[in-house]
């Protein structure tokens, strides 16, 4: 037997929803450039569960039914207060409260088409209502009920802020929305899919996915990357803290991916909100750094930056606290994990690969005593 680090290379499954072929991202046939300036985040999620986009009244319903499973069980509310809040990532209260919702869902271990129908929409729906909730309460605030005819994008914000968005905000939180959604079998996504092909469920399935999203080679980075900005603090600090850290073959975050080579082409659209965002708060130190810190990166490493680089200053600059940039990455992602879920379900197989045994050869055993 041979075996590939981190299975680099290793074709694990066949999917329809999404491909990345010569650093090209599509959702179902469709280029991620084209979703980003034309598409709502809803109707990325129906394209990516029905792997087609929705006639006007299809998204129309779609639409309702989130905005109608957006509110949570108290239970989960009064859980929140429970937990030692001010030391909880928001990561790993995310990862609890959905198991707990699984708890409050009549049908979670129900298998039929129809309820795992269900749960994509109630996953789908609550985890911003999770995400939100946890912020305020954290703050001593109280939750805030989402409205029926905001926009999925509007009401995570309005739901986070307890007011409504500008336009130029909804526009760019559902920008990052669609740029998130999914990709191809990441770590997150393939977790998700190993957990339900031993025919688990659908809150079980994400409840892993989030995490495996949480560490900072993955999703977690985005909060790294803007750990780094804060440390460096301005434009006159990036080369010598990036230079240290190059020279000490120290990992910068935000940069390389496993599988884009030339670039991961969600980068230049959150690059491009950057420069609008930082400006509009007259943050654009923020932009100009990340600037550098790509020029000095790419041109020494050969390391282009990826999705979570230029995202962090994206969500700073729309006043988002940091450590909510990840649970925000799997608001979004939520909908490519239920997808590549119910793709796995449709025709399944355990995953079970084997390893490359590296141990002792055979031993006997000695008693305790003797050792
Ligand atoms: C949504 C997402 O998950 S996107 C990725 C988010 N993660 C990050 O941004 C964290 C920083 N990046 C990394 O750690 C990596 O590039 C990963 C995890 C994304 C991909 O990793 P892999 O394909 O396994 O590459 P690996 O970690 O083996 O790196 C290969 C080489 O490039 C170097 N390298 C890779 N990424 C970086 C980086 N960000 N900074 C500096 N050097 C790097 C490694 O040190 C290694 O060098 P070596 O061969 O001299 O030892
Ligand atoms: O595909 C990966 O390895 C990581 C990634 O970019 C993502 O999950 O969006």
């Amino acid at each position: 037997m041979t075996s590939t680090r981190g299975l680099e290379g290793v074709v694990a499954t066949q999917s329809s929803i999404s491909s990345i072929i010569d650093d090209t991202l599509t959702y179902v046939g469709y280029n991620i450039d084209d979703l980003a300036e034309n598409a709502s985040f809803e109707e990325v999620v129906y394209l990516l569960w029905h792997q087609r986009l929705p006639k006007e009244d299809e998204l129309a319903e779609l639409k309702q039914q989130l905005a109608d499973a957006m509110d949570v069980p108290q239970e989960v509310y009064d859980h929140f207060r429970t937990y030692p809040i001010n030391d909880v990532h928001p990561m790993a209260a995310l990862r609890t409260a959905v198991s707990l919702l699984g708890l409050y869902d009549e049908k979670a271990e129900d298998m039929s088409d129809e309820a795992n129908y269900q749960k994509a929409i109630k996953l789908q729906a609550k985890i911003a209502t999770l995400v939100t909730a946890f912020a305020r309460i954290r703050d001593g605030k109280e939750p805030v009920r989402p409205k029926s005819d905001l926009s999925y994008a509007a009401n995570f914000l309005y739901m986070l802020n307890g007011q409504e968005p500008e336009a130029i905000e909804e526009e760019a939180f559902n920008k990052a929305l669609v740029l998130h959604a999914d990709h191809e079998l990441n770590a997150s996504t393939f977790t998700a899919r190993v957990c339900v092909a031993t025919l688990s469920d659908m809150y079980s399935g994400v409840t892993a996915a989030i995490g495996a999203l949480k560490g900072p080679l993955h999703g977690g980075a985005n909060e790294q990357v803007m750990k780094m900005l804060t440390e460096i603090g301005t434009p006159e600090n990036v080369e010598p803290y990036i230079q240290s850290k190059l020279d000490n073959k120290e990992k910068i975050m935000g940069f390389g991916h496993r599988v884009y080579r030339k670039g991961d082409p969600r980068a230049k659209h959150l690059r491009e909100m950057s420069e609008k965002l930082t400006k509009l708060r007259g943050e654009e130190d923020l932009y100009k750094m990340s600037i550098k810190i790509e020029e000095l990166v790419t041109g020494q490493k050969n390391l282009p930056p990826n999705v979570d680089f230029y995202s962090a200053s994206v969500y700073h600059a729309l006043g988002i606290q940091h450590d909510l940039f990840t649970p925000i990455f799997a608001v979004s992602r939520v909908s490519g994990w239920i997808a590549h879920i119910l793709e796995q379900y449709a025709n399944n197989r355990l995953i079970r690969p084997r390893a490359d045994y590296t141990g002792p050869g055979l031993q006997t055993y000695v008693p305790v005593s003797e050792r």
